[in-house]
C-alpha cells in the first residue's frame, strides 16, 4: 500500500426551477464535504465545458432534480440526453452514482424520479449508493422531524409545500440529503482506496 490519503471528487448534477432542490443540493454538498471530499456543485441547465470535465474527473455524481410531471424535470432529461456524448466511450464507467429529488407533495410520484436517475447510472455502468437509512415517521413515537421522514430507500427525497419559498424547506429533509452526501463520499473514498490497492498489489 502506498499510505497515500485518497480524497473523493464528488460532484452534485442537479436542477432547480424555482430553488427548492437547490437547498437540497447544498445539504447533499455540505455533507459530502464534512466526510472530506472535494465537491462541484453543478447547475445542469447552466452547464459549460469546463464543468463537463469536472464530471469526467469525478469519482461520484449524484443526479438531483425536482420531481415535475411524475419524473426529472425537463433541463434534467435535456442534460441526461446530453450525457450519451460520455456514454458512447464509457466515460462514466464505474464512478459512484447517487440521487436526490423534491416535489411539493409527500409523496408526487418521487419514487419513480429516483429511478429513472438509478437506470441513467446503470445505462453509464456506475455503481448506485443509495440512502442507507432506515424509515423514519412511520411508528406512533415517530414524527416529521426524523431522518428519512419519507420512508425513501433509493435516494434522499424531500417535499416542500406548494405555497412556501425556498427558506421553507424541511429541516429534516435537509439532515437527510447531508446523509446522502456523506454516505456517498464515505462509500466513494473506500472505491477509490480498493482501487488504489488493487493498482499496488498488481
Ligand atoms: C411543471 C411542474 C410539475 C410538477 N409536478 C409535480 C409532481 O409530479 N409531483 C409533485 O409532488 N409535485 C410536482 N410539482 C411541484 C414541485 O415538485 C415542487 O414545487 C418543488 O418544490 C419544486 O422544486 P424547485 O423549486 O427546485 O423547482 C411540479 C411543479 C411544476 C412546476
Amino acid at each position: 500500500m502506498s499510505g497515500i490519503t485518497h480524497t473523493p471528487v464528488v460532484s452534485i448534477a442537479y436542477h432547480s426551477g424555482y430553488g427548492h432542490t437547490a437547498v437540497i443540493a447544498e445539504a447533499v454538498r455540505s455533507g459530502a464535504a464534512d466526510a472530506g471530499a472535494t465537491v462541484h456543485l453543478i447547475k445542469v441547465d447552466e452547464i459549460d465545458d469546463a464543468q463537463w470535465e469536472l464530471l469526467d474527473g469525478s469519482d461520484a455524481i449524484v443526479f438531483g432534480s425536482p420531481t415535475y410531471m411524475g419524473t426529472a424535470s425537463g433541463a434534467f432529461h435535456l442534460f441526461a440526453e446530453a450525457t450519451s456524448k460520455r456514454w458512447f466511450g464509457d466515460a462514466w464507467q464505474d464512478k459512484v452514482a447517487a440521487g436526490f429529488t423534491n416535489s411539493g407533495s409527500k409523496s408526487g410520484d418521487k419514487l419513480n424520479t429516483l429511478q429513472y436517475f438509478q437506470t441513467l447510472a446503470a445505462q453509464h455502468g456506475m455503481s448506485w449508493v443509495n440512502l442507507g437509512l432506515k424509515p423514519g415517521w412511520n411508528t406512533s413515537t415517530g414524527s416529521e422531524n426524523d431522518l428519512n421522514r419519507l420512508g425513501f430507500f433509493a435516494g434522499a427525497a424531500a417535499q416542500s409545500n406548494a405555497d412556501e419559498g425556498a427558506d421553507a424547506v424541511h429541516k429534516a429533509d435537509i439532515a437527510t440529503a447531508e446523509h446522502l452526501g456523506r454516505r456517498v463520499a464515505e462509500q466513494t473514498r473506500i472505491v477509490v482506496a480498493g482501487r488504489a490497492a488493487l493498482v499496488d498489489a498488481a
